[in-house]
Protein backbone atom coordinates (compact mmCIF):
# COMPACT_ATOMS: atom_id res chain seq x y z
CA UNK A 1 0.00 0.00 0.00
CA UNK A 2 1.37 3.39 -0.83
CA UNK A 3 0.86 6.33 1.79
CA UNK A 4 -1.98 7.98 1.30
CA UNK A 5 -4.06 10.76 3.27
CA UNK A 6 -7.60 10.97 1.30
CA UNK A 7 -9.99 8.30 3.31
CA UNK A 8 -12.48 9.65 0.20
CA UNK A 9 -10.44 7.67 -2.42
CA UNK A 10 -11.70 4.24 -1.57
CA UNK A 11 -9.71 1.87 -3.78
CA UNK A 12 -6.86 0.59 -2.86
CA UNK A 13 -4.09 0.69 -5.76
CA UNK A 14 -2.54 -2.85 -6.30
CA UNK A 15 1.26 -1.97 -6.83
CA UNK A 16 2.99 -2.83 -3.78
CA UNK A 17 5.43 -0.38 -2.45
CA UNK A 18 7.97 0.45 0.39
CA UNK A 19 7.95 4.31 1.74
CA UNK A 20 10.43 6.82 0.20
CA UNK A 21 12.55 7.37 3.14
CA UNK A 22 13.69 3.72 2.78
CA UNK A 23 15.09 4.08 -0.60
CA UNK A 24 19.39 4.42 0.54
CA UNK A 25 19.79 6.46 -2.82
CA UNK A 26 19.41 8.02 -5.67
CA UNK A 27 19.17 4.77 -8.18
CA UNK A 28 21.85 3.82 -10.90
CA UNK A 29 19.79 4.25 -13.85
CA UNK A 30 18.05 0.87 -15.32
CA UNK A 31 20.13 -1.05 -17.83
CA UNK A 32 16.75 -2.33 -18.84
CA UNK A 33 15.70 1.52 -19.56
CA UNK A 34 18.38 1.52 -23.00
CA UNK A 35 15.53 2.87 -25.31
CA UNK A 36 15.26 6.08 -23.72
CA UNK A 37 18.31 8.13 -23.62
CA UNK A 38 18.10 10.44 -20.21
CA UNK A 39 19.68 13.92 -20.16
CA UNK A 40 22.13 14.49 -18.23
CA UNK A 41 21.50 16.19 -15.25
CA UNK A 42 18.06 14.58 -15.24
CA UNK A 43 16.88 13.40 -11.70
CA UNK A 44 12.93 13.62 -12.12
CA UNK A 45 10.60 12.83 -14.83
CA UNK A 46 7.28 14.20 -15.21
CA UNK A 47 4.71 11.57 -16.59
CA UNK A 48 2.27 13.14 -18.46
CA UNK A 49 1.81 14.12 -21.81
CA UNK A 50 -0.97 16.84 -21.10
CA UNK A 51 1.11 20.15 -21.90
CA UNK A 52 -1.39 21.94 -19.61
CA UNK A 53 -0.78 20.11 -16.70
CA UNK A 54 2.99 19.90 -17.75
CA UNK A 55 3.56 23.67 -17.34
CA UNK A 56 1.53 23.29 -13.96
CA UNK A 57 3.59 21.10 -12.69
CA UNK A 58 6.71 22.27 -13.70
CA UNK A 59 6.11 25.95 -11.89
CA UNK A 60 4.43 23.95 -8.75
CA UNK A 61 8.13 21.63 -8.49
CA UNK A 62 10.13 25.50 -9.18
CA UNK A 63 8.12 27.14 -6.43
CA UNK A 64 8.22 24.25 -3.79
CA UNK A 65 11.97 23.61 -4.57
CA UNK A 66 13.81 26.67 -5.12
CA UNK A 67 17.33 25.03 -5.11
CA UNK A 68 16.79 22.54 -8.08
CA UNK A 69 17.38 23.18 -11.55
CA UNK A 70 13.75 21.97 -13.28
CA UNK A 71 15.66 23.17 -16.68
CA UNK A 72 17.91 20.51 -16.65
CA UNK A 73 16.58 18.12 -13.32
CA UNK A 74 12.91 17.81 -15.02
CA UNK A 75 11.66 16.23 -17.69
CA UNK A 76 8.53 14.61 -19.36
CA UNK A 77 7.02 11.36 -20.73
CA UNK A 78 7.34 13.19 -24.40
CA UNK A 79 10.88 14.31 -24.81
CA UNK A 80 12.45 11.08 -23.54
CA UNK A 81 9.59 9.12 -26.18
CA UNK A 82 7.68 7.26 -23.69
CA UNK A 83 4.39 6.04 -24.76
CA UNK A 84 0.94 6.74 -23.36
CA UNK A 85 -0.40 4.69 -20.48
CA UNK A 86 -3.15 2.85 -20.79
CA UNK A 87 -5.08 4.02 -18.03
CA UNK A 88 -6.87 1.14 -17.17
CA UNK A 89 -7.56 1.86 -13.32
CA UNK A 90 -10.89 2.31 -11.93
CA UNK A 91 -9.52 5.31 -9.32
CA UNK A 92 -7.76 8.67 -10.15
CA UNK A 93 -4.99 7.16 -7.63
CA UNK A 94 -4.68 3.97 -9.49
CA UNK A 95 -3.97 5.32 -12.49
CA UNK A 96 -1.54 7.96 -11.07
CA UNK A 97 0.20 5.38 -9.96
CA UNK A 98 0.38 3.21 -13.21
CA UNK A 99 1.56 6.44 -14.97
CA UNK A 100 4.34 7.01 -12.84
CA UNK A 101 5.09 3.20 -12.29
CA UNK A 102 5.80 3.17 -15.78
CA UNK A 103 7.86 6.13 -16.16
CA UNK A 104 9.99 5.24 -13.57
CA UNK A 105 10.57 1.44 -14.95
CA UNK A 106 11.22 3.16 -18.45
CA UNK A 107 13.36 5.82 -17.64
CA UNK A 108 15.25 4.34 -14.40
CA UNK A 109 14.59 8.23 -12.37
CA UNK A 110 11.93 8.46 -9.76
CA UNK A 111 8.58 9.89 -11.30
CA UNK A 112 5.56 11.94 -10.82
CA UNK A 113 2.12 11.13 -12.28
CA UNK A 114 -0.77 12.90 -11.90
CA UNK A 115 -4.26 11.63 -12.60
CA UNK A 116 -6.90 14.28 -12.76
CA UNK A 117 -10.36 14.99 -13.80
CA UNK A 118 -13.70 17.83 -13.02
CA UNK A 119 -16.39 15.45 -10.83
CA UNK A 120 -19.72 16.92 -11.35
CA UNK A 121 -22.46 16.09 -8.47
CA UNK A 122 -25.38 16.19 -10.61
CA UNK A 123 -23.86 13.66 -12.53
CA UNK A 124 -22.83 11.33 -9.69
CA UNK A 125 -18.93 12.46 -10.19
CA UNK A 126 -18.95 12.36 -13.90
CA UNK A 127 -16.76 12.79 -15.94
CA UNK A 128 -14.60 11.74 -13.23
CA UNK A 129 -11.17 9.33 -14.64
CA UNK A 130 -12.73 10.07 -18.03
CA UNK A 131 -12.59 13.88 -18.10
CA UNK A 132 -9.65 13.69 -20.84
CA UNK A 133 -11.67 11.54 -23.08
CA UNK A 134 -15.56 12.70 -22.03
CA UNK A 135 -16.76 13.65 -25.72
CA UNK A 136 -15.35 10.11 -27.19
CA UNK A 137 -11.53 11.49 -27.94
CA UNK A 138 -8.84 11.53 -25.92
CA UNK A 139 -7.58 15.48 -25.41
CA UNK A 140 -10.39 17.35 -27.15
CA UNK A 141 -10.80 19.48 -24.43
CA UNK A 142 -13.31 21.70 -26.71
CA UNK A 143 -15.30 18.83 -27.45
CA UNK A 144 -15.27 17.53 -23.84
CA UNK A 145 -16.80 20.79 -22.58
CA UNK A 146 -19.01 21.46 -24.69
CA UNK A 147 -20.81 18.06 -23.96
CA UNK A 148 -20.92 18.98 -20.71
CA UNK A 149 -22.41 22.11 -21.05
CA UNK A 150 -24.88 20.80 -23.53
CA UNK A 151 -25.68 17.74 -20.61
CA UNK A 152 -26.56 20.17 -17.74
CA UNK A 153 -28.28 22.53 -20.16
CA UNK A 154 -31.57 22.03 -18.03
CA UNK A 155 -29.73 22.26 -14.66
CA UNK A 156 -30.00 25.26 -12.70
CA UNK A 157 -27.16 26.85 -10.73
CA UNK A 158 -27.92 25.88 -7.15
CA UNK A 159 -27.83 22.50 -8.64
CA UNK A 160 -24.34 23.08 -10.64
CA UNK A 161 -21.29 22.22 -8.20
CA UNK A 162 -18.73 20.29 -9.07
CA UNK A 163 -15.20 20.27 -7.95
CA UNK A 164 -11.46 18.97 -10.01
CA UNK A 165 -10.06 15.83 -8.06
CA UNK A 166 -6.59 15.53 -8.56
CA UNK A 167 -3.98 12.16 -7.33
CA UNK A 168 -0.59 12.81 -7.26
CA UNK A 169 1.67 10.20 -7.41
CA UNK A 170 5.58 9.81 -6.96
CA UNK A 171 7.55 6.50 -7.90
CA UNK A 172 10.82 5.14 -7.58
CA UNK A 173 12.20 3.29 -9.86
CA UNK A 174 12.57 0.73 -7.04
CA UNK A 175 8.69 0.66 -6.79
CA UNK A 176 8.55 2.91 -3.50
CA UNK A 177 5.17 5.08 -3.63
CA UNK A 178 3.71 8.29 -1.94
CA UNK A 179 0.29 9.45 -2.77
CA UNK A 180 -1.49 12.78 -2.25
CA UNK A 181 -4.94 14.25 -3.42
CA UNK A 182 -6.16 17.86 -3.80
CA UNK A 183 -9.66 18.87 -4.43
CA UNK A 184 -11.04 22.69 -5.47
CA UNK A 185 -14.48 22.79 -5.38
CA UNK A 186 -17.11 24.77 -7.18
CA UNK A 187 -20.07 25.85 -9.84
CA UNK A 188 -20.46 25.20 -13.03
CA UNK A 189 -20.77 28.25 -15.43
CA UNK A 190 -23.44 28.08 -17.79
CA UNK A 191 -21.17 29.45 -20.71
CA UNK A 192 -17.44 29.63 -20.86
CA UNK A 193 -15.15 32.31 -19.80
CA UNK A 194 -12.03 33.05 -20.06
CA UNK A 195 -8.57 31.64 -21.78
CA UNK A 196 -6.27 30.70 -19.47
CA UNK A 197 -5.14 27.02 -18.30
CA UNK A 198 -6.65 24.21 -19.91
CA UNK A 199 -9.51 21.47 -20.01
CA UNK A 200 -12.32 22.45 -18.15
CA UNK A 201 -10.94 26.12 -16.60
CA UNK A 202 -13.47 28.56 -18.17
CA UNK A 203 -16.73 26.29 -16.72
CA UNK A 204 -14.99 25.68 -12.63
CA UNK A 205 -15.70 28.89 -11.08
CA UNK A 206 -14.06 27.74 -7.73
CA UNK A 207 -16.32 28.72 -4.48
CA UNK A 208 -15.87 31.99 -2.92
CA UNK A 209 -14.41 33.55 -6.22
CA UNK A 210 -16.50 35.13 -8.70
CA UNK A 211 -14.41 34.09 -11.95
CA UNK A 212 -13.42 31.14 -14.25
CA UNK A 213 -10.46 29.07 -13.45
CA UNK A 214 -9.58 30.10 -16.78
CA UNK A 215 -9.59 33.92 -15.52
CA UNK A 216 -7.27 33.44 -12.44
CA UNK A 217 -3.22 34.08 -13.39
CA UNK A 218 -1.45 30.89 -12.99
CA UNK A 219 -0.12 31.52 -9.70
CA UNK A 220 -3.64 32.00 -8.12
CA UNK A 221 -4.91 28.63 -10.01
CA UNK A 222 -1.76 26.54 -8.91
CA UNK A 223 -1.80 28.16 -5.04
CA UNK A 224 -5.57 26.82 -4.80
CA UNK A 225 -5.68 24.19 -7.11
CA UNK A 226 -6.36 20.30 -7.01
CA UNK A 227 -3.00 19.66 -8.51
CA UNK A 228 -1.43 22.49 -6.34
CA UNK A 229 -2.64 20.95 -3.27
CA UNK A 230 -1.71 17.53 -4.00
CA UNK A 231 2.05 18.97 -5.07
CA UNK A 232 2.76 20.84 -1.93
CA UNK A 233 1.80 17.48 -0.13
CA UNK A 234 4.11 16.04 -2.58
CA UNK A 235 6.64 18.70 -2.01
CA UNK A 236 8.19 17.18 1.36
CA UNK A 237 9.03 13.99 -0.56
CA UNK A 238 10.57 15.26 -3.35
CA UNK A 239 12.92 17.18 -1.48
CA UNK A 240 13.51 14.17 0.52
CA UNK A 241 14.40 12.06 -2.56
CA UNK A 242 15.64 14.60 -4.14
CA UNK A 243 17.96 15.71 -1.47
CA UNK A 244 19.22 12.23 -0.98
CA UNK A 245 22.75 10.58 -2.78
CA UNK A 246 22.56 13.68 -5.52
CA UNK A 247 25.64 13.07 -7.45
CA UNK A 248 28.37 14.90 -6.42
CA UNK A 249 29.40 17.19 -9.44
CA UNK A 250 32.52 16.54 -11.50
CA UNK A 251 35.43 18.93 -11.24
CA UNK A 252 34.66 21.70 -13.74
CA UNK A 253 31.25 20.40 -14.31
CA UNK A 254 27.67 22.26 -14.29
CA UNK A 255 24.70 21.10 -12.50
O1 LIG B 1 -9.97 22.49 -16.57
C1 LIG B 1 -9.21 21.69 -16.09
N1 LIG B 1 -8.28 22.15 -15.23
C2 LIG B 1 -7.44 21.35 -14.58
O2 LIG B 1 -6.60 21.81 -13.80
C3 LIG B 1 -7.57 19.97 -14.87
N2 LIG B 1 -6.93 18.90 -14.42
C4 LIG B 1 -7.46 17.86 -15.06
N3 LIG B 1 -8.43 18.24 -15.90
C5 LIG B 1 -9.24 17.42 -16.81
O3 LIG B 1 -8.99 16.08 -16.53
C6 LIG B 1 -8.24 15.48 -17.58
C7 LIG B 1 -7.08 14.74 -17.00
O4 LIG B 1 -7.02 13.39 -17.43
P1 LIG B 1 -5.69 12.60 -17.16
O5 LIG B 1 -5.32 12.79 -15.73
O6 LIG B 1 -5.78 11.24 -17.68
O7 LIG B 1 -4.61 13.43 -17.99
P2 LIG B 1 -4.34 13.45 -19.54
O8 LIG B 1 -4.82 12.19 -20.18
O9 LIG B 1 -4.86 14.73 -20.09
O10 LIG B 1 -2.73 13.47 -19.56
P3 LIG B 1 -1.76 12.38 -18.88
O11 LIG B 1 -1.20 13.05 -17.66
O12 LIG B 1 -2.57 11.18 -18.53
O13 LIG B 1 -0.71 12.12 -19.90
C8 LIG B 1 -7.72 16.64 -18.42
O14 LIG B 1 -7.49 16.24 -19.74
C9 LIG B 1 -8.82 17.64 -18.25
O15 LIG B 1 -9.90 17.31 -19.09
C10 LIG B 1 -8.52 19.54 -15.79
N4 LIG B 1 -9.32 20.40 -16.41
MG1 LIG C 1 -4.50 10.45 -19.29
Amino acid sequence: MPEQHDPSQAAAPTAPGAAVESAPEDPEPDPDASAVSIPSGARLVLATHNAGKLAELRAMIAAELPGLDVERAVVDAGSLGLPDVRETGTTFQANALLKAHAAAEASGLPAVADDSGLAVDVLHGAPGIFSARWAGRHGDDTANLELLLAQLGDIPDEHRAAGFVCAAALVTPEGAEHLEFGHLRGTLLQEPVGDGGFGYDPVLRPDGLDVSCAQLDPEHKNRISHRGQAMAALAPHLVALLSQGAPAAEPGEER
